[in-house]
């Protein structure tokens, strides 16, 4: 770690950006996909997906209100830290966002990333977007490179483990599990989180641990969320898939899981999408759309229990860490936090190489 001792000046509220309007979808989903082997066909399906809603994802206005509550909980702890907001796919970019920030001064700043996971696309890609951010700022700003120009972004740590994370979640599903109403039919409580390659799950994680980190901490989470509320009997399976099919993610995917459920006899279910802070695409369209039909031919009551969003403990969670490292201090070896897109720990979430696609 550099420069341990200087306090932050800033936040960056980076995420992974959405397309605004209908002419930016394609270009979006080029971004996000470049160079991983995601067919053109899933494009254009998830392509459909965003023009349902106008070609308007709803997470960026949820990052902003995020933000809006963000500044008022560091102006209620004193905390003079302007929040920036910057994206790895979609304007404003992370790249536009840093060089802003440094033309205002800010040399030292935390980074708050929206994902609370390990794993690649959890957490090492947001060291990358921090590291490509960097050398974007080098080309415009050379005296950004210089040891006084010299600029500190170090990531907040991993927080799927968070106590308030965790509270906020429980109230959620209790929210949820209320609004089901009373009855004698049993109601299973389902987490879900974004799958991903099963090789990339398995690379996630320091080397040295073996693999499997993004998994296990999805499970650990939904376990934790579900001993708040005393409840013992819970599934946690996986949504949003993509990539070629012959190529093996984690599963199962919650639409099957719903049919298996049904075909157990289960009648109710909350769904809770624990691996999302916020109530973006992939729980509008994937639950609420597309698993939300399923339950239905399948003559379910399904809810699905809302992410945690501005719920005010995540809120704070986010002020408290924002705190903790405020002055140069914090835990520097927790999971994911990094300066200058340095991952934390020896070979750590290595990206996967895809396969290429096999030839007809
Ligand atoms: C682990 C994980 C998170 C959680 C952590 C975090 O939050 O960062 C996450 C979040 C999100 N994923 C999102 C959207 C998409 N993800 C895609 C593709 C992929 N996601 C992956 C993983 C994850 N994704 C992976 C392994 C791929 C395959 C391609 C690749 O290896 O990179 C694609 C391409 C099309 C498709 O194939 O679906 C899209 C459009 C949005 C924004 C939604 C909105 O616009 O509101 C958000 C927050
Ligand atoms: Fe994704």
């Amino acid at each position: 770690m550099i420069g341990v001792s200087s306090p932050f000046d800033s936040v960056l509220f980076l995420s992974f950006g959405g397309p605004d309007g209908p002419d930016d979808v394609i270009p979006f989903l080029e971004n996000v996909t470049r160079g991983r082997g995601i067919p053109r066909e899933r494009l254009e399906a998830v392509a459909e997906h965003y023009f349902h809603f106008g070609g308007v994802s709803p997470i960026n206005r949820l990052n902003l209100d995020m933000i809006e509550a963000l500044r008022a909980e560091l102006a209620r702890r004193g905390l003079d830290l302007p929040v920036y907001f910057g994206n790895r796919n979609w304007h404003p970019m992370a790249e536009d966002a840093l060089a802003e920030m440094y033309r205002a001064g800010h040399r030292r700043i935390l980074v708050f990333p929206t994902s609370a996971w390990g794993g690649y696309s959890g957490c090492r890609q947001y060291h990358e977007d921090i590291d490509r951010a960097l050398a974007a700022l080098a080309e415009r700003e050379p005296a950004s490179t210089t040891p006084e120009g010299g600029v500190l972004l170090r990531k907040l740590p991993q927080y799927w483990s968070h106590p308030s994370f965790v509270a906020a979640g429980a109230d959620s599903v209790r929210r949820a599990l209320e609004s089901l109403g009373d009855s004698e039919e049993p109601v299973r409580l389902v987490f879900t989180a974004h799958s991903v390659p099963s090789s990339a799950d398995a690379a996630s994680g320091p080397a040295a641990e073996g693999g499997g980190l993004y998994s296990r901490q999805v499970m650990a989470a939904s376990k934790a969320v579900a001993d708040a509320l005393g409840i013992r009997d819970f599934d946690q399976v996986w949504q949003s898939r993509s990539g070629p099919p012959q190529i093996p993610w984690l599963e199962p995917d919650i639409c099957d899981h719903l049919e298996d459920l049904a075909a157990q006899g289960i009648r109710r279910v909350v769904v809770y999408p624990v691996g999302f802070i916020s109530d973006h695409l992939e729980v509008v369209w994937d639950l609420d759309n597309e698993a939300a039909e399923v339950a239905q031919r399948l003559g379910m009551d399904y809810v699905r229990a809302d992410t945690v969003g501005t719920d005010p403990r995540f809120i704070e969670m986010i002020g408290e860490l924002v705190q903790a490292y405020a002055d140069g201090g914090g835990d520097l070896g927790a999971m994911g936090c990094g300066d200058n897109g340095r991952v934390c720990r020896d070979r750590c979430c290595v990206p996967v190489k895809r396969p290429a696609r096999p030839r007809r």
